[in-house]
């Protein structure tokens, strides 16, 4: 409570006062103005006085003194800027604290607004029939991955976004109004302003907009390649070969990422497979073994081990006693520097084999960086807690690595296996990066009122379009009450994202110099650093900081530069960029797409200009 009322319930004032204190010397003030009075003493002080000469040997005492009551002096007058810089940095990040400013019934509200989106996404199921209805883990999500039945697919897609969004869509306009409440506590205009300060930039927007532009040709290469194939196999008149891909064709409920359909778009498909899910299903594996393989990864780099508390209280796969868990996986940090957690539904599968990579980089962070003070236990910015387990992934996703684990059983070493694997972890990571953009791009315009609750769904799948170039395989409006972003986890949940865009650039640049520093003299794709103690200590080094220096500085500790630079995924996928040119070239696949269709390839651009120049000038 303001210190007012603490006065007050003291002495009964809510002001400051002197008198006490002048009371309580009120004899000596008497005294005092007597004596001087006496000796005619001068009161006061003229700026223009000079003391008389003092010998040099007391002026350097004197000198010296006055710097000690001058530093005193300043630090007791409260003076931010002189402050000791670590100092304001805690201090900051002590006040400003988020959605927990909000008071009395606006909090309340505030949680029970988000506890009711999340029972809705948790608890939604999509049903056969009267008796059958199925949840998204496991199953959704597995039909989604595996059906090639253009209408399955279309039935799960379209169910999920009926039993989710709809019900939610009243609920987030009142959250976002809320949200932005505790923003303006927090000094910031809005909750998206305030999601963005995290990274100590001026512009997260236009920074992460930058990056976009530089990875967007690869993007449309990739797309387009994809889409080609896929009309080949669904038939044009299923897949327009020029028009955004239809979102439910692409192996995941939001089309974040296209590793599932590898398979239909395999660039040499004689080439033997390096999807170990057969492997790990073959070879008895269970979800412990799974997160031991990620374990015995982190320890070989010489990184903190797991502690036995970790292994007693993680929640490795989906209670069988019918308990309602949210199955979304996460890391927890207990903030005791002792306890931290993993919860997942782990299934059998390549795809849970990364996740558990990426969710033992969040616990392996929380180890890091424990003996922080608790305001620094948090990534150099949100981005890096996010890149630690896929930076790790990166390596133990190449074929060698996984043969050396006995999860492949053959590796061939050819441009074509090359290609093969490099398009598999295209199909992740570079299908991944409109999608990390989209989703913020969204939820800022709607925190900073851009975007309004009559034009959620119209404004989302605007961007799902121009940014991603998929479409929604049925009509999509907000007069029909659709809120398609409320489908997607992160949405009800209120976690933000753009982290996992600026994860997937951060990931590559670490991964490069680490494998510089593991001494790696393959291609960048080839590169694996298991083992290499010197790479894990620069990774450790940069973790244990957590967010207590700014993150140009953490991730200069790894990279040797301050600035976030697409350049190292671009290295990564040359070989592949190289290869979709000329196939797209050579199969006639359109690159882009547009709403109307109508795309032109550049050529014939120029070549339609050229003539309509031409008989203009022939006019003329
Ligand atoms: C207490 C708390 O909240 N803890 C945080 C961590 C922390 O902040 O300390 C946490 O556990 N968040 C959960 C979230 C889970 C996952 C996720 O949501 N992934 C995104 C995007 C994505 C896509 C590709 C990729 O390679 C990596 C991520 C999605 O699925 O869309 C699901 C599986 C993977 C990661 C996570 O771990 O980030
Ligand atoms: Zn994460």
């Amino acid at each position: 409570i303001p210190w007012q009322d603490v006065l007050e319930a003291m002495t009964g004032s809510r002001d400051m006062s002197t008198l006490p204190l002048q009371e309580f010397f009120k004899p000596l003030i008497t005294y005092l103005t007597a004596e001087n009075t006496k000796n005619d003493e001068f009161i006061g002080w003229d700026i223009n006085w000079k003391p008389p000469e003092t010998p040099p040997q007391v002026q350097e005492s004197l000198k010296s003194a006055a710097f000690d009551l001058e530093a005193r002096a300043n630090v007791s007058k409260f003076d931010w800027t002189n402050f000791d810089p670590d100092v304001m940095r805690q201090l900051q990040k002590i006040y400003y604290i988020g959605s927990s400013a909000l008071e009395g019934d606006d909090l309340i509200e505030y949680e029970n607004i988000l506890a009711d989106m999340e029972q809705i996404y948790s608890t939604a199921k999509v049903c056969e029939s009267e008796s059958i209805c199925i949840p998204l883990d496991p199953d959704l999500t597995r039909l989604m991955a595996t059906s090639r039945d253009y209408d399955e697919l279309k039935w799960a897609w379209e169910g999920w976004r009926r039993e989710t969004g709809p019900e939610m869509k009243d609920m987030y306009e009142n959250f976002v109004t809320l949200a932005n409440k505790a923003a303006k506590v927090n000094d910031q205009p809005d909750m998206g302003a305030y999601w963005r300060s995290w990274y100590e930039v001026d512009d997260l927007k236009a920074d992460s907009m930058r990056l976009w532009e530089q990875l967007r040709p690869f993007y449309e290469q990739l797309h387009a390649y994809v889409r080609g194939r896929l009309s080949e196999h669904y038939g044009e008149s299923l897949v327009d070969p020029k028009r955004p891909i239809p979102a439910h064709l692409l192996g995941n409920m939001w089309a974040q990422s296209w590793g599932n359909i590898l398979d239909l778009v395999l660039p040499y498909p004689g080439k033997t497979s390096i999807d170990v899910t057969p492997a790990l299903v073959d070879q008895g594996y269970d979800a412990l073994r799974m997160f031991n393989i990620s374990e015995e990864f982190f320890t070989s780099l010489g990184l903190i081990p797991s502690p036995q508390s970790f292994w007693d209280d993680t929640m490795f796969v989906k209670p069988t006693d019918g308990r309602d868990v949210v199955c979304h996986a996460s890391a927890w940090d207990f903030y005791n520097a002792k306890d931290i957690r993993i919860k997942m539904c782990t299934s059998i599968n390549m795809e849970d084999l990364i996740t558990i990579h990426h969710e033992m980089g969040h616990t392996q962070y929380f180890l890091q960086y424990k003996d922080q003070p608790v305001v620094y236990r948090r990534g150099a910015n949100p981005g890096f807690h996010e890149a630690v387990g896929d930076l790790l992934a990166l390596s133990v996703s190449t074929p060698d690595h996984l043969h050396q684990i006995g999860l492949l059983d053959t590796v061939e070493d050819d441009a074509e296996a090359d290609i093969n694997f490099l398009m598999s972890m295209a199909l992740d990571k570079i299908a991944f990066l409109p999608f990390g953009l989209l989703m913020d791009l969204w939820r800022w315009d709607v925190f900073e009122g851009l975007t309004t609750k009559d034009s959620y769904t119209e404004a989302w799948w605007k961007l799902r379009n121009d940014i991603q170039g998929v479409e929604a395989p049925v009509e999509r409006s907000d007069e029909a009450g659709h809120f398609d972003p409320g489908a997607k986890y992160h949405i009800p949940g209120n976690t933000p994202y753009i982290r996992y865009f600026i994860s997937h650039v951060l990931q590559f640049q670490m991964h490069r110099s680490l494998c510089e520093t593991a001494g790696n003299t393959r291609s960048l794709h080839q590169c694996d650093i298991y083992r290499s103690k010197e790479a894990g200590k620069k990774l450790g080094d940069m973790l244990k900081l957590g967010s207590s220096k700014k993150w140009p500085e953490a991730l200069e500790a790894i990279t040797g530069s301050r600035e976030m630079d697409a350049s190292a995924i671009v290295d990564y996928f040359k070989p592949l960029m190289t290869w979709l040119e000329e196939k797209n070239e050579e199969k006639g696949y359109v690159v882009g797409w547009s709403d109307t269709g109508i795309t032109m390839k550049p050529t014939t651009m120029v070549t339609v200009m050229l003539a309509v120049c031409t008989s203009w000038l022939m006019a003329v």
